[in-house]
């Protein structure tokens, strides 16, 4: 038997297939949502990454407006680029992509952004509500990762899911969304000070795995039929992207979201939909 395999490929571009009818909505009304980036140096990974976004907004009708600025960019030149995407309305929604360059402080940098254009859900202000369970974007590989195990019909409510990873954009965001009423699962936080992770890992029916670790997570460790997502990004010395997951894995789980093809294009569907929400909003404002 082999793992069902959660294609985040198919599942995002229905998606984005969606998202363009709601565009054109806006567009209608006058309104075209806008994804600006901060992209700072020249990380091959990152640069992939944001051209992606840019060919995601093209396909569904949001404009983008893209900022670069070279690895030895002051943390001043990076503030003055953050206000101004604060005060371009064209820009209705922006990413700092992260990481940035050593010796910048990335959480100043964060907390100078304009909350209500926040399209990654990382800004602290967001990252606040959703720990008060307050209105507010979500970060985009968590959502992402909820809404593909939805997609498949994977029980999340009641399910015991392992979490490995403590960054903040999986592993310590996941958790909170996991544990929402709406989703009600039960979450094991796992890293690597973890001791026995095999232990934690079998007792999983959900393993969501962003440690950055290649192969960490092995067939034997896994309860059969559980699912498994793999949302490590580590390079090997050709620069192809190595997962979290063992490919012995696909043999035991129940499902299987593979890297590349899974995770990544989920996160991408969800920062377009972060987008077009916002700009949605500020068309309508609640009354
Ligand atoms: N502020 C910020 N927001 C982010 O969302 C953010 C970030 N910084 N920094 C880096 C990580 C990483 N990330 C990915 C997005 C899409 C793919 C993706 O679509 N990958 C393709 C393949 C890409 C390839 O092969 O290189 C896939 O998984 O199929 C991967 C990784 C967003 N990140």
């Amino acid at each position: 038997m082999s793992a069902q395999i959660l294609d985040g490929k198919a599942t995002s571009a229905a998606i984005k297939s969606d998202l363009t009818t709601r565009v054109a909505a806006l567009r209608e009304r006058g309104i075209t949502p806008g994804l600006g980036t901060l992209l700072v140096g020249d990380d091959i990974g990152s640069q992939k990454y944001v051209a992606g976004k840019h060919r995601d907004c093209a396909a569904v009708g949001i404009s983008s407006i893209r900022r670069d600025l070279p690895a030895d960019a002051s943390q001043k030149e990076i503030e003055t680029a953050v206000r101004e995407l604060n005060e371009d309305p064209e820009c209705t929604g922006y990413i700092v992509q992260l990481p940035l360059p050593g010796g910048i402080d990335t959480n100043r940098v964060l907390e100078l952004m304009d909350p209500a254009k926040d399209a990654d859900g990382l800004h602290p202000m967001s990252l606040g509500r959703l720990v008060l369970n307050e209105p507010a974007p979500l970060p985009c590989t968590p959502h992402g990762i909820i809404v593909l195990l939805r997609r498949y019909g994977v029980e999340i409510n009641g399910a015991h899911v392992v979490v490995v990873g403590r960054g903040t954009t999986v592993g310590r965001t996941l958790p909170l969304l996991l544990t929402r009423r709406s989703e009600n699962a039960t979450v094991t936080q796992c890293h690597t000070g973890t001791r026995e992770l095999p232990e934690q890992l079998r007792r999983a029916d959900i393993v969501v795995s962003a440690a950055g670790v290649p192969h960490l997570i092995k067939a034997e460790d896994i309860k059969p039929g559980a699912a498994v997502l793999d949302v490590g990004v580590s390079r090997n010395s050709e620069g192809k992207v190595v997962g979290d997951v063992d490919p012995g894995v696909a043999e035991v789980a129940g499902w299987l979201s593979p890297n590349p093809g899974g995770v990544g294009p989920m996160t991408r569907a969800m920062l377009l939909e972060n987008v077009v929400r916002i700009a949605e909003q500020a068309a309508e404002p609640a009354s």
